[in-house]
């Protein structure tokens, strides 16, 4: 596919002559620069001759012929040639003509990823920050098509980061706009700009446990883990969490896990119930990890009267789960992801899923094993044995023009709110397999390129939401009757009203603590422009 110059059509138009001037007298002119610096501005008085079929045949003269030929024959090549062991370049008057060529080589070069024409303009030490006319810079031209080793390159030749086109764009406005994360991550460090879209952190990943997985095998280690001073328990009940209120004034997260001690759920301990270790609350994860760091375990307590677990801490509340579980600390959050998508795993495999035997916990509860020892589960690989992740994508579509987006109703949904479109993946398929066939079954809109935002555990009961940016080809919207009630396109000033719940006719998006809100604020952070 031919490389994109720019945006727009418009912008694929051939550059206008003429923007290279000296004011008054209409001159073509370029700045010359020398090692010590600019030298001065080359000023051409004379009309440029047009390129001719003999010129362009020049190309493949040899030396001896690039220094016999006129001034205006040259090729790039030929002047570099000539010029560069010296640099008589830049004392040379060099003709409209083959200023003209080097700048759209390296226009062209920089927009198609091509090193030796970006290399042969860097030679020729012109001003590397030289415009088009509609104010683009070779920088711009690179980071727009996502060419990492010409924006490195242009970066290392001194191109200036902060130059902005005629409408306002930076070049790491258009390498964030076109998704070029990498280069737009070059483009910030040189221009110390803050990206917020750097290394996302939604709600329910931020678990600051040590998993400690290598200790899920030493029984002796786990058992003394369990019965140690500090160990605490999060206690579930029918999959509800015990959580406490945080004091007041702490914005929307006013509960925290409730961490219970050996001593008061002993009695229920005797019924063996499902006890899953989390992992230890460790202060320094740089130092050694000593056994004194406190361990943190969930317990289901689905056997016991609602009121007694509630009992086991003053003024708590089984909370239940999406959306109860996100008022709750981003840390904790985390914590709970584990443990209740664990829980609700054993929950449902109380039985081995090959033969049908009962299957006991193994491994800190991170293994279920057949209890019936000629089961096939207990040869090869099985992961009828381990805790379940079902991968889901959810996805932010991009209209054809870039302009909109699409935001969907599933019938399950509260009254007005819109969502980012998303589905299960299905076996066999990658990731953007999923969101562009969830697309369509749900929309009819096809989609091109998908972009990877940031995943989420979703622990209801053990989701794991691959968010990304799609692109669609198409804007025809078919609705799949069955699982969604609408789906529209929505202008950036629609979504950041729905954003801020401020729309007129009270339509919203989810909060901020599901990765579809992150989605959305990444694309209208994007999209300043519109
Ligand atoms: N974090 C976030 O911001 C958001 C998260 N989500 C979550 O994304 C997930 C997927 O979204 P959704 O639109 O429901 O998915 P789909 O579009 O795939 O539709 C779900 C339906 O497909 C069937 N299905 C197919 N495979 C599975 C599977 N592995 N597990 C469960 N159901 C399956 C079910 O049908 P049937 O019931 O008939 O069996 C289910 O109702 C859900 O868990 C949802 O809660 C959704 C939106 C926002
Ligand atoms: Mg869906
Ligand atoms: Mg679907
Ligand atoms: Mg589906
Ligand atoms: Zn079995």
């Amino acid at each position: 596919m031919e490389a994109a110059l720019s945006p727009t059509p418009m912008e694929r138009r051939p550059a206008k002559q003429g923007k290279l001037t000296t004011p008054g007298t209409g001159s073509p002119n370029v700045r010359l620069q020398g090692k010590g610096g600019e030298l001065g501005t080359a000023i051409v008085c004379t009309p440029p001759p047009l390129p001719t079929l003999e010129y362009k045949q020049k190309l493949t003269l040899s030396a001896q012929q690039v220094e016999n030929a006129g001034e205006h024959e040259r090729t790039p090549e030929a002047w570099v040639s000539l010029a560069v062991p010296d640099r008589a370049i830049t004392t040379r008057t060099m003709s409209s003509v083959v200023q003209k060529d080097f700048i759209e080589r390296l226009f062209k070069g920089a927009a198609s990823g091509s090193m030796d024409d970006v290399r042969l303009f860097l030679k020729g030490t012109f001003d590397v920050n030289v415009k088009n006319e509609r104010g683009w810079t070779a920088l711009m031209f690179a980071a727009r098509n996502g060419h990492m080793g010409v924006v490195k390159e242009l970066l290392q030749h001194g191109c200036d980061t902060t130059v902005i086109n005629s409408t306002g764009q930076t070049a790491l406005d258009m390498a964030l706009f076109w998704n070029h994360a990498d280069v737009a991550r070059i483009l910030q460090t040189d221009s110390h700009q803050a990206n917020p879209d750097d290394n996302p952190r939604n709600y329910f990943s931020l678990n600051p446990l040590n998993r400690c997985s290598e200790k899920r095998k030493d029984k002796t280690w786990l058992r003394n883990k369990v019965l140690a001073d500090n160990t605490r328990f999060i206690a579930f009940h029918n999959l509800s969490v015990l959580a406490t209120k945080l004091p007041k004034g702490t914005s929307s997260q006013r509960y925290e896990l409730a961490r219970v001690e050996m001593k008061d759920i002993e009695l229920y301990m005797a019924a063996n119930p499902v006890t899953v270790f989390l992992g230890i609350e460790q202060t320094n994860r740089h130092t050694p990890l000593t056994f004194e760091e406190p361990g943190l375990f969930a317990v289901d307590l689905s056997l016991a009267e609602e009121d007694k677990v509630l009992s086991l801490m003053p003024d708590s509340i089984l909370m239940p789960g999406y959306p109860a579980a996100m008022q709750l600390r981003p840390e904790e959050a985390g914590i709970y992801a584990e443990a209740r998508s664990m829980l609700a795993w054993h929950d449902r495999y109380q039985f081995c899923p090959t033969c049908g035997s009962p299957s006991r916990l193994e491994e800190g509860g991170y293994k279920r094993v057949c209890e019936d020892m000629e089961c096939r589960s207990h040869n090869g690989v099985h992961n009828t044995c381990y805790p379940r992740t079902d991968p889901s994508a959810i996805m932010l579509v991009v209209s054809p023009d870039g302009k909109r987006c699409l935001l969907g109703r599933s019938k399950r949904f509260p009254a007005k709110m819109f969502s980012c479109l998303a589905g299960f993946m299905e076996p066999g398929e990658t990731i953007e397999d999923t969101v562009r066939r969830e697309v369509e079954e749900e929309s009819g809109v096809i989609v091109d390129r998908v972009e990877y935002h940031s995943s989420q555990p979703w622990p209801f009961p053990a989701s794991l939401m691959l968010g990304c940016i799609a692109y669609a080809t198409t804007d025809h919207i078919k609705l799949d009757e069955e699982e969604m009630e609408d789906a529209r396109w929505f202008s950036r000033p629609e979504v950041v009203q729905m954003l801020t719940r401020q729309h007129p006719q009270g339509l919203f998006v989810p909060p901020e603590q599901a990765v579809a809100h992150q989605i959305i604020k990444t694309w209208v952070r994007r999209t300043a422009n519109l």
